[in-house]
């Protein structure tokens, strides 16, 4: 569920009339999601999603979040564009929470992507590094490796063993990395999380690039490595599929082409990928409830991939 907050009819129509978008017709709450709350708002105009800044966000990054899909939306990237209000801001303060209004994009996210889509997904992510370069913002990456390896040591190897009894080795294997990660690669500003849950398609064709609350200054080729390790396996992470990475990296050399540097890191940046997954699920695990309303997501999905990556850095990107 990702509805944290109840928004009354009159409430949510008092909130719209703040935009120049019509009056309020209809409002739904979005089941999707984990961090923010978001309804399906229709106007007089056109459709729109709400979003409430609930948890994870500091609103003092907001203004990197929005006017970054400002900047890339106006590049012709697929993001959906904030809707500024009457006054020009792009966020509000609602009941002491931050909202936005945003565009709505048409698609639906892959459950089980095709090469087809991979390829797409590849090339949507070289086009907006390329937009984003000249983006004025920066944004540190707080969950570089040292960081989720050091969100893992406070969990604590017994706490990860209660999760599962194969993951305390991880951290073991997150110290590797750190000792191991590449730091001079090609920088932009990266999307971080672009799970087929953050992307929205038509088909074969790429609709919308959602959900850039982890974006943040990076290596470009990091990103690709999530969104290889997002991608290229089933959910669980049991089975790789060789044609969807294969697509993914060709789609995005269309665009970009790599620099024998990046292409080198690759199996290294995909395994600093899972290290990052690995460690804020298994915090989330550990902060979650088993009866909360929201759904945990296994740290060992990754732990799998991370174990591909390591023992197969040759076919994982052939
Ligand atoms: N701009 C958009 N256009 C259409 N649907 C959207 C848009 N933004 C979000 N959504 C829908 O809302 C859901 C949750 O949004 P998301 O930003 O991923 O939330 P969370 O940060 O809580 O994970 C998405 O899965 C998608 O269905
Ligand atoms: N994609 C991450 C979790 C981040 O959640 P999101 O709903 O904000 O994309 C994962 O799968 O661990």
């Amino acid at each position: 569920m990702a509805v944290y907050t109840f928004l009354g009819a009159e409430e949510l129509a008092g909130l719209i009339a703040h935009y120049d978008v019509g009056e309020l017709v209809s409002a739904k709450g979005i089941a999707e999601g984990v961090s923010n709350s978001n309804w399906i708002v229709d106007t007089a105009k056109a459709r729109f999603i709400l979003t409430m800044y609930e948890r994870r966000i500091e609103l003092g990054d907001l203004p990197f979040f929005l006017g970054l899909l400002d900047h890339l939306a106006a590049k012709k990237c697929p993001v959906p564009a904030t809707v500024h209000d009457r006054s020009g801001k792009a966020y509000r303060s609602h009941d002491g929470k931050a909202v936005a209004l945003i565009e709505f994009l048409p698609g639906i996210s892959p459950a089980e992507p095709t090469p087809a889509q991979a390829r797409a997904v590849g090339a949507a992510l070289a086009q907006i590094h390329i937009a984003a370069m000249d983006f004025g913002r920066q944004r540190e990456n707080d969950l570089a490796p040292e960081d989720t390896l050091a969100i893992l040591e406070k969990c604590g190897a017994d706490a990860l063993a209660k999760i599962d009894p194969r993951l305390p080795r991880v951290i073991d294997m997150g110290r590797n990395i750190t000792e191991t990660w590449p730091g001079d690669l090609p920088q932009s500003v990266i999307h971080s999380d672009l799970f087929p849950d953050n992307v929205l398609m038509m088909g074969e064709t790429v609709s919308g690039l959602i959900d850039f609350y982890f974006a943040c200054n990076g290596a470009m080729a990091y990103d690709l490595a999530v969104t290889h390790a997002a991608w290229c396996f089933d959910r669980t992470g049991k089975r790789f599929g060789a044609a969807i990475g294969q697509a993914l990296v060709e789609g995005y050399e269309t665009v970009r082409p790599l620099e024998g540097s990046e292409r080198q890191a690759l199996p290294i940046l995909a395994q600093g990928a899972c290290l990052r997954f690995v460690a804020s699920r298994a915090e989330d695990w550990l902060d979650t409830p088993a009866d909360a309303l929201v759904t945990r997501k296994d740290p060992m999905d990754f732990v799998r991939r991370w174990d591909f990556y390591v023992e197969n850095a040759d076919k994982a990107f052939a």
